[in-house]
């Protein structure tokens, strides 16, 4: 299955199956509803995050899962899972693809091990970057996929659109590409294609319910009565 996957996800959607921290829906057996009702309505593939979710969402589908730890490290940035444990123990959890931070930034452990560690596993590795040139050296390490979902989240303001113009740049390189970050709407999501993405993760806009509330009632709330 390892060496199809790329070409089982391609044209499909990913469904980030990650509540809000410390939210209602936090709950190992809510992500695992929300990871079958992800498969049941065309998701091609899931991403999620934490061992006891990736068990409860592996023992309710076959669907391909794409396997985080995040981590709040007291020295570095770096969030998405930044050990070498966190690769084995998410491949044990049944992970099928690994992702990691590929960003330039320090970090407790070097992304080629993180790598090398993957592809030991008998996994699939993922390259969350932010932008091209770290997408690049991903390529040129041997990542299977790169993606741009750090892109707008390592300073600044977080911008309202998805990174579009990267997506377009990083379908140069090589690995299929995997588009990742505010793609709120299937017209956005259709577009990522069309920009030479391989497929599209598609989070909050599908399993974050407070969020995707909260823009309805901030909408509601912009029309004066
Ligand atoms: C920056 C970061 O930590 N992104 C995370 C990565 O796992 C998730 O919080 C996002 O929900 C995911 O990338 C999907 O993006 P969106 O929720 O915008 O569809």
């Amino acid at each position: 299955m390892t060496t199809a996957l790329p070409k089982y996800l391609r044209g499909g959607l990913i469904a980030s199956c990650q509540p809000v921290d410390g939210g209602a829906m936090d709950d190992a057996s809510i992500v695992a509803a929300m990871a079958r009702a992800a498969v049941d309505g065309g998701a091609r593939g899931l991403r999620i995050e934490g061992l006891a979710n990736l068990r409860a969402a592996r023992a309710r589908t076959d669907a391909p899962i794409v396997g985080i730890l995040k981590r709040d490290l007291p020295d570095s940035p770096v969030r998405i899972t930044p050990f070498l444990s966190d690769v084995t123990d998410l491949i044990a959890a049944g992970a099928d693809i690994i992702a990691v931070d590929a960003t330039a930034r320090p970090r407790p452990q070097p992304v080629a091990e993180l790598l090398q560690t993957i592809h030991d596993g008998g996994a699939l590795a993922m390259a969350d970057c932010s932008s091209l040139e770290e997408a690049r050296t991903a390529a040129d390490m041997g990542f299977d996929l790169i993606a741009s979902t750090l892109s707008g989240y390592t300073g600044g303001p977080v911008p309202e659109a998805p990174d579009l113009a990267l997506v377009r740049e990083m379908a140069r390189l090589g690995p299929m590409v995997v588009a990742e970050g505010r793609y709120n709407t299937p017209q956005a999501a259709a577009e990522a294609l069309r920009a030479g993405a391989g497929c599209v993760t598609v989070g909050s806009a599908l399993t974050r319910l407070e969020v995707v509330t909260g823009w309805f009632a901030d909408a509601l709330n912009g029309v004066a009565r």
